[in-house]
């Protein structure tokens, strides 16, 4: 599209800022409730509620809590609800069993939201690092993350979320060929109608720190994840990752972190037109919220302002941790 427009003064683009009434009708996006899933951390224990001290306003907690949680989202109109379980570190081992383990927290809790919400989507999070005693999305043998030996892993995990109800798989960890292995598995147990968000574009980003004590895998982790996400210098090699996704079987895909990746976002929805999702990730909360809580911003203005902008970017939906938060303001 090549904008034309007269030479001024017959062109004045103030004419249509020029009232709130004229600004609305000239609005190119618009951010909506429909458009937030909510990630939340879960602990064990009953009637826990446990602020993350690098998130202000974010808490972990215990599955009754997460449940009270989910029938709030639904009732505020939020679509879904992402779990992040923060793992008892004497529940962590090398060989990540518990990452498949039919009774743990998320599979648990996943089950209890099904049962008493079921208005509301259940995303999962499939990647070993909370279960991990290495901190790593993935198997690690000999310093190094083996990919195949972990696809088979996380397809194990995959299909546990799906027996615990999950409606939405989130791969997170950045191994190869495990979309188009998870859904063969599905399609074999006959979740034909279990979606998969893939982190396709997943960078290695210092932004996932708050994330990381969240679920306590800060201390744990060993190295980086360098040699599995991507290089925050790269915008090709994430078209090539989401087209790959997509060729395997993915139904929406994401860019994460969000607010820096913008252009990708971009880039992505351009290309495939697929539905693209953006996460803005704990880094970015707590840049927010952190900086209200001292006075320095609007957290208000700059919250919503940071969610519109990933619709101007081409997303579809943002995970946020502000998704409460934004739908009783956009709920009035
Ligand atoms: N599988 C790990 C995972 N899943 C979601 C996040 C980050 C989310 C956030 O920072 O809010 C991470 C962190 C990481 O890759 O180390």
């Amino acid at each position: 599209m090549t904008p034309s427009q007269a030479p001024f003064p017959a062109t004045r683009f103030r004419r249509t800022r020029q009232s709130a009434q004229i600004r609305a009708l000239v609005q190119e996006n618009t951010l909506s409730v429909g458009d937030l899933i909510w990630p939340v951390f879960l602990r064990d224990g009953k009637d826990v509620r446990e602020p993350v001290a690098s998130m202000p306003g974010v808490e972990r907690l215990s599955i009754d809590k997460v449940v009270e949680a989910a029938r709030e989202a639904a009732s505020l109109g939020i679509p879904a609800i992402c779990l992040f379980p923060y793992t008892d570190p004497s529940k962590k081992t090398e060989d990540c069993a518990e990452a498949w383990n039919p009774d743990n927290l998320s599979n648990t809790a996943t089950r209890a939201i099904k049962d008493a919400v079921p208005d509301i989507a259940v995303m999962t999070d499939v990647a070993l690092d909370p279960y991990n005693s290495l901190g790593h999305d993935g198997f690690v043998v000999d310093g190094k993350i083996p990919n195949d030996e972990t696809v088979e892993a996380l397809v194990k995990q995959t299909l546990s979320q799906a027996r615990a109800g999950a409606d939405i798989i989130g791969p997170s960890d950045m191994m190869d060929s495990r979309i188009g292995a998870m859904r063969a598995a599905l399609e074999a147990e006959g979740f034909k109608d279990v979606m998969i968000l893939s982190y396709a574009a997943k960078y290695a980003s210092a932004f996932y720190g708050p994330f990381r004590d969240a679920v306590g895998a800060s201390g744990a982790l060993v190295g980086d994840k360098t040699t599995y996400q991507m290089n925050p210098a790269n915008s090709d090699e994430a078209l090539r990752l989401v087209e790959r996704d997509l060729r395997e079987g993915a139904d929406m895909v994401m860019v994460k972190p969000g607010m820096p990746y913008l252009d990708i976002c971009r880039r992505v929805k351009d290309a495939f037109g697929a539905p693209t999702y953006a996460y803005q990730v704990s880094g970015e909360y707590a840049m927010i919220a952190g900086a209200a809580q001292n006075g320095w911003i609007d957290g208000q203005k700059a919250m919503l302002e940071s969610l519109m902008c990933f619709k101007r970017a081409g997303c579809d939906g943002v995970l946020t941790y502000f998704a409460p938060q934004v739908a009783r303001i956009l709920n009035g």
